[in-house]
């Protein structure tokens, strides 16, 4: 196959894997069967393999892992990436709602959302290309995970539109990958992970992103940082936005009237948790408004606009030596 060939080649099978790539990751609608995608890859990794020159770091290919790093550098995070503040029953919630109302009046509207329980990251985006992911850290430095994070197949490499922006979400392993994992390395006798959690935060902090590869993961987009090139007034307005960027967003919210309507939403899902394919550990609450959001501001450690509730830990079975401990 001559170089110019060669070149429209693999331009053309980068496009058509990360179109096949968002259908499968993002939609979870694949057009095409496993096999065939697997040996579109294949051909595009022989190709750059022999021509080394065209390496690209947006490479489809570099989803299976690139460079071992020796360390990782430090990012900051020029808005800073801020914790909930917690609510663990019906009162913290009705408290949490007056103090809102206090501070924009009764005309509030908020946003229910599933708590996801992973890892939060930051991603950003330059004139619409992924050019870096980092860790939350301590708020304010994190750590550049990139190399780690461009092996979740959710994440899009290239946005719908070119703006610069600069994302949060929870990376996180569904259940069931977390379930095979254990038993494979409990073949291994290896350590098993405490919980998703735990495996999600340990396998992003791999030096090499070849086991971050192998080991599943997804993420959930729920909020800009930084946005330049569109404006938006509300969070269900950033939702609807990131997902038509290309973004996997989490779709089971819910736009709550009033305090009544979110502790309803609270109570629905604390049953149906034990259905979903990932691991929540509560719900999140936001006032809709980016406006009253702004006025609302935050505490030296939260926002005042928004709030975690908390489920009850679920039930853990400790086996010590045989002795069955409920903690
Ligand atoms: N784990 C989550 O699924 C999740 C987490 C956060 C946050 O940590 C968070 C922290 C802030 F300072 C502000 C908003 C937030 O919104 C959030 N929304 C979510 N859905």
């Amino acid at each position: 196959m001559n170089e110019e060939h060669a070149k429209e080649r693999i331009l053309e099978l980068r496009e058509l894997l990360e179109k096949y790539n968002y259908e499968y990751h993002v939609l979870d609608k694949p057009s095409v069967p496993d096999s065939e995608y697997d040996q579109l890859l294949k051909e595009l990794i022989e190709l750059e393999n022999n021509h080394p020159e065209l390496h690209d770091e947006h490479s489809p290919t570099v989803r299976v892992g690139g460079a071992v790093l020796d360390f990782f550098e430090k990012v900051e995070h020029t808005v800073p990436m801020l914790s909930l503040g917690n609510a663990f029953n019906d009162q913290d919630l009705r408290d949490f709602d007056r103090r809102v109302r206090e501070g924009v009046g009764d005309n509030v509207t908020y946003v229910a959302e599933l708590k996801i329980d992973g890892l939060a990251v930051s991603l950003t985006y330059e004139d619409g290309r992924f050019i870096r992911g980092a860790t939350r850290g301590d708020g304010t430095i994190g750590e550049d995970i990139t190399n780690n994070l461009k092996t979740i197949r959710s994440i899009p490499f290239k946005l719908k539109e070119n703006v610069m922006l600069e994302v949060r979400g929870e990376a996180f392993m569904p259940k069931k990958s977390f379930q095979k994992l254990n038993e494979k390395r409990e073949e291994e006798g290896q350590e098993l992970f405490a919980n998703p959690r735990n495996a999600a935060a340990g396998s992003l902090r791999q030096l090499d992103p070849k086991i971050a590869a192998s080991r599943n993961l997804d993420i959930f987009l729920y909020g800009v940082g930084e946005l330049e090139g569109h404006s938006v007034d509300s969070h269900d307005e950033s939702l609807n936005y990131l997902s038509n960027l290309g973004f996997k967003t989490n779709p089971e919210w819910k736009k709550c009237g009033n305090i009544d309507e979110v502790i309803d939403f609270v109570n629905g899902w604390q049953e149906k948790r034990p259905d979903l394919p990932y691991e929540i550990d509560g719900i999140v609450i936001k006032v809709n408004s980016l406006y009253q959001q702004e006025e609302l501001g935050f505490t030296a450690k939260n926002p005042r606009w928004a709030i975690a509730y908390k489920f009850p830990a679920e039930e853990v079975v400790t086996k010590l030596e045989g002795i069955e401990l409920n903690v």
